[in-house]
């Protein structure tokens, strides 16, 4: 948490609304202190043995239920261990990949005057630019500018939306909802469910896209452009560019997830972590900064977020026995939205506070 005079240099970063890549463009060659990261007991076990994220193939999924059993089981294992794993032949055509990152490169970059136009902090428009959405929270700052965009379940109106990357934004959101729908069919059936479990108990009806530019930075080793956090949703759909950078934690080491490309990269989220009773796992990850930049990522949260939300989760009751009883007490997605805002990312998963 910020002291007071943290606070008023945040405060004044939060005012020139132009965010890391300001600081950039104003030529820094010295980061600010304010971005100093205390290193975790993590960082120095990094890629020690020969892990690699499973790749999971998806071009055989209607070809018959012997190949989809397999994919299944594949997934299943994915989940449960690593939380994370690739996805190729996904359905999403590669032109939508290329434009989405474009898309978002070009928001960034049509000029400051013009983007401290959408810089706010006010969680209720569709379309959120701003630079460390936890910054009055975190106890140091993140090399990274991202922008948010709420697709799901209401529209944005598109005049609500940038004009340099419009219609791509709805476009791709609608390969992510038709994929996120698809996965969670597929988690479903790897917990032994209904094929529509899960989209049955609204686990697809929130979908917004977190548009991430991490600008080049001077010096990479003092902070890092995402600290290490789960993801506060049922699941994660992650486009990234060639640059890498993106760690998973995995038996105690850092593991590089590295660019496939064409492929996307598929994590489970805290809720989906929560409603399985700890079967699936929401794994910690971070994103190094870098000399090279800027890196564009495309991460689609499947989640209504902060929006207002009835919807009790907890265990699913189908998977409760004498032997496994709920780990977790019930929530909704905005309560847990808003506790893992207000937390920050300081390194510590959410999770525990709704534990039983
Ligand atoms: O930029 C990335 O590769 C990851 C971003 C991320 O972890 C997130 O948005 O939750
Ligand atoms: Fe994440």
């Amino acid at each position: 948490m910020a002291n007071k005079s943290d606070f008023s240099e945040r405060r004044a970063f939060d005012e020139t609304k132009a965010g890391v890549k300001g600081l950039v463009d104003a030529g820094v060659k010295k980061i600010p202190t304010l971005f100093h990261h205390q290193p975790d007991k993590f960082d120095k076990a990094t890629n020690l043995g020969n892990h690699v994220i499973p790749v999971i193939d998806l071009a055989n999924i209607d070809k018959g239920p012997s190949l989809r059993q397999d994919i299944v089981h594949m997934l299943r294992e994915a989940s449960e261990t690593w939380g994370f794993f690739q996805v190729v032949n996904h359905g999403t055509p590669l032109s939508v990949l290329e434009e989405i990152k474009n898309g978002v490169k070009r928001f960034f970059e049509q000029g400051a005057e013009v983007i401290k136009e959408f810089y706010t902090r006010d969680k209720f428009k569709s379309f959120i630019y701003n630079s460390n959405f936890d910054l009055y929270s975190s106890p140091a700052l993140n090399w990274r500018d991202s922008f948010a965009c709420y697709l799901a379940p209401d529209a944005p109106k598109p005049e609500h939306l940038p004009l340099v990357c419009r219609d791509i934004l709805l476009e791709y959101g609608k390969h992510m909802m038709n994929l996120g729908t698809l996965l969670l069919e597929l988690f479903s059936e790897a917990l032994g469910l209904d094929p529509g479990h899960l989209k049955d108990m609204g686990c697809t009806e929130g979908l917004i896209a977190l548009c991430h530019y991490y600008p080049a930075c001077p010096e990479p080793e003092l902070t890092v452009g995402t600290t290490k956090h789960s993801d506060n949703d049922f699941l994660t759909v992650l486009l990234q560019d060639r640059i890498g950078g993106l760690q998973v934690l995995y038996q105690d080491q850092w593991i590089d997830v590295t660019p496939v490309p064409g492929a996307l990269v598929v994590n489970v989220g805290d809720l989906l972590q929560l409603i399985t009773n700890d079967r699936f796992k929401s794994v910690e990850h971070q994103v190094l900064a870098n000399h090279v930049g800027p890196r564009i990522s495309v991460a689609c949260f499947f989640s209504t977020g902060n929006r207002l939300s009835s919807n009790p989760y907890g265990p699913i009751k189908e998977l409760l026995t004498k032997d496994n009883p709920p780990k977790y007490r019930e929530t909704t997605i905005s309560d847990y939205s808003a506790y893992y805002e207000k937390k920050g990312l300081d390194g510590t998963t959410a999770l525990t506070h709704y534990k039983i």
